[in-house]
């Protein structure tokens, strides 16, 4: 056993008896247990899991009480406060990860909260026409921090450079003045750790961290959406930082006017500074990106390999790719080349074999009616009959509701369609099974963990 999986085993313990006396051991049991501990590097702690749905899962609902229990934990062994990291990878990112794992990601300055990626500045950005509004805007605010765009608000598809442009401001600001107090944080961090200082009653220690910041990066803004106090939160933050002019910066995966349950008053603030978006790269920028990123993956991958010109252009030749995509596919290609002891350069063949995945369109499943019934009787154990059924006891109406819930979560049926497929007329109880179930998903843990497990059930 190696010290992580030691240290691992007494976080476990003490995962199990948190989430017992929060009646969520079936969630204990479900997902932090299928955490396999992999390696720690620089503070972070690497772990693998199934799939994409078991890491979305855990992200999403376990994730901060596991970081912070693993942090207690080191702390209780080494006697030292240091900052640690959490990261959940699927078994192809894992193994990206290792090929890329000897270097790199180091903090930048000691203020810095959440440490920046240092390969992510101005330097390392190609600019091109779907980007070059957010560049000059984002360097703008890093030259004169508060003064020049406040809030900037970059908004865009995935994978686009939105937290790119969010480090190189951070590290073009620490350049110039290290001892700033820089928080980069996205939206899920900001808002767990607000819920864990109301449940430890910090939440004096919460404001003093937030409003006291030079510059507050939220990335992924759109998340708080879901949760209102946090907004509340926010709201506060935001005036605290704004009447003293330092600067916010957010990022979003659409406009503030499109994120639903937005307060109208973080809205308003939002819309108040500039708002400027990212799209999907010309094929031009594509290859510039990707002729930009060849030394910095083979440095990381320790590959002295050249890359033939043709396969960039074949890996760009992807239209409708993001560049975080892109990335990955060269990294694969480049990796192969490592792994397949290549003594030629890097030409298309290989690149064709590594890439035979990603040039094909993924198969999405479609989820129909009968799929979604089939799996909520298999759980309740109950028969598809009795879904279409007049029956109103619970054990059968409850069911019947969680596949309206489904269907109108998973599909884009209408209510009325939904009602239909489960033999009923009336639309509004579609509409009454989506609001109750979605509010016992909120506070009952174990419809959540029903309802989650179904769903993967569904996907699988
Ligand atoms: N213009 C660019 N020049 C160089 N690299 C880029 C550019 N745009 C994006 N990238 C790279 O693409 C990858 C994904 O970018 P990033 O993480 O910033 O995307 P994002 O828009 O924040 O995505 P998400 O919404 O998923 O968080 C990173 O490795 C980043 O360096």
């Amino acid at each position: 056993m190696n010290s992580f999986t030691i240290l691992w085993e007494s976080v476990l313990k003490k995962l199990e008896a948190f989430y017992s006396q929060n009646n969520n051991s079936f969630g204990f049991t479900t997902y932090v247990r299928v955490l396999s501990p992999e390696y720690e590097e620089n503070g972070i702690f690497f772990f693998k899991v199934p799939n994409e749905y078991y890491k979305e899962q855990i992200q999403e609902r376990f994730l901060w009480k596991i970081a912070e229990t693993l942090k207690e934990s080191v702390f209780a062994e080494t006697g030292k406060n240091r900052p640690i990291d959490v990261r959940v990878l699927t078994p192809k990112e894992l193994d990206e990860q290792l090929m890329l794992s000897k270097s790199t990601y180091t903090p930048l300055g000691s203020n810095t909260m959440i440490s920046l990626n240092p390969n992510y500045t101005f330097d390392t950005f190609v600019v091109g026409s779907s980007n070059n509004l957010a560049h000059a805007a984002s360097l703008a605010v890093a030259n004169a921090p508060g003064f020049a765009y406040n809030p900037l608000f970059i908004y865009g598809g995935v994978g686009l450079g939105k937290t790119h442009l969010m480090h190189a401001i951070g590290n073009r600001i620490l350049e110039g003045n290290p001892g700033a107090k820089i928080i980069y944080i996205t939206s899920e961090s900001f808002t767990n750790e607000f819920i864990e200082s109301i449940q430890r009653n910090s939440q004096e220690a919460f404001r003093a961290k937030f409003r006291t910041a030079d510059v507050l990066m939220i990335d992924d803004i759109q998340f708080i959406a879901k949760a209102q106090r946090t907004q509340e939160e926010l709201f506060h933050t935001f005036n605290t930082l704004y009447e003293s002019d330092k600067q916010i910066i957010f990022s979003s995966d659409k406009p503030p006017s499109e994120i639903p349950k937005l307060e109208e008053r973080l809205l308003s603030r939002f819309n108040s500074g500039l708002l400027t978006d990212i799209r999907l790269p010309d094929y031009e920028t594509r290859v510039a990106i990707l002729k930009n990123k060849v030394p910095m993956i083979k440095e990381k991958i320790r590959c002295s390999l050249d890359i033939e010109e043709e396969v960039l252009h074949y890996i760009a030749s992807k239209e409708d790719s993001n560049i975080r995509d892109l990335e990955g596919a060269l990294k694969k290609v480049i990796a192969s080349a490592q792994l397949e002891n290549s003594l030629s350069s890097i030409n298309m063949e290989i690149a064709r074999r590594a890439l035979k995945d990603f040039f094909v369109e993924p198969v999405v499943k479609t989820i129909t009616p009968k799929l979604v019934i089939r799996c909520v009787c298999e759980y309740y154990d109950i028969s598809e009959d009795d879904i279409y059924s007049k029956k109103k006891n619970r054990e059968i109406a409850f069911p019947r509701q969680v596949v309206m819930y489904l269907l109108k979560h998973l599909t884009d049926f209408t209510n009325k369609k939904i009602c239909e497929c489960v033999g009923l007329k009336d639309h509004s109880t579609a509409i009454y099974a989506y609001d109750k179930v979605a509010s016992l998903i909120k506070t009952d843990a174990e419809v959540q963990s029903a309802v989650n497990d179904i769903i993967s059930k569904i996907k699988e």
